[in-house]
């Protein structure tokens, strides 16, 4: 993904979106993504997937790592029931102001929670924030770094019976200890969702469903 991708999508975004449409909002970054450049968003197709699991699990509590630009934010947040809370994690603060701006003009500031930092000092912070466990996961930042804040939520207490991790590219470009941990875990029930990497109907990708049981 190339340098610079988040100002040029914010640029776009201001000269074409419909202001308090997060639907608008989203079809709009996925449009620029496939006729001008390509961005790494979840996208459309793995996005599908994951409104599906956000629908079947309808979570109250969810926690996202990796914001970007904020389009699985949208994604998730759209898909939740009121009462909810909803934190998403970016440690990288250029993207973070270009995701608060993206979810500010789509009129979803207040199902969002953004918090700037790194994930291993965000994840010991959520208890004192008044979160019990969170009912749902989507780990979508360095695929370096799935496994140890995987192993990190659970060791926090912030995972319970039924909590869901979705993670994006374990294929491409893939996080296999991350994949090899929950796999062989007795105390996770995984699924694999064969799909496409964003933009690249040509490259394979899968999201990976793991459902703690505990
Ligand atoms: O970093 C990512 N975080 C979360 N999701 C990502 C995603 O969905 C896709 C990509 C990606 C896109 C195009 C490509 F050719 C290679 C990889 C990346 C990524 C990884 C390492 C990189 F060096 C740069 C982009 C990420
Ligand atoms: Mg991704």
């Amino acid at each position: 993904t190339a340098e610079g991708f988040h100002l040029r999508l914010l640029e776009h975004v201001r000269k074409t979106v419909k202001p308090g449409d997060a639907s608008n909002m989203i079809a709009t970054i996925d449009n620029y993504c496939y006729t001008v450049e390509s961005g790494m968003n979840v996208g459309d197709v793995k996005g599908k997937i994951l409104d599906d699991i956000v629908l079947e699990t309808n979570p109250t509590t969810v926690l996202e790592l990796g914001t970007f630009c904020g389009y699985s934010a949208l994604r998730i947040a759209r898909n939740l029931p009121e009462n909810s809370r909803f934190f998403t994690v970016e440690f990288n603060p250029e993207h973070a102001a270009v995701a608060k701006e993206i979810i500010h003009t789509a009129g979803m500031d207040d199902k969002i929670q953004m918090l700037i930092g790194p994930s291993q000092e965000m994840i010991p912070q959520f208890k004192g924030m008044g979160v019990s466990h969170f009912d749902l996961v989507f780990v979508d930042h360095e695929k370096d770094l799935y496994k140890p804040d995987v192993i990190l939520l659970e060791k926090e207490g912030l995972l319970k019976k039924g909590s869901v991790i979705v993670a994006d590219n374990v294929v491409y470009p893939g996080s296999p200890d991350y994949i090899d941990y929950v796999r062989n875990n007795p105390k996770f029930k995984s699924t694999n969702y064969m799909s496409e990497l964003e933009y690249h109907k040509d490259v394979v990708d899968a999201i990976e469903k793991s459902i703690y049981i505990g």
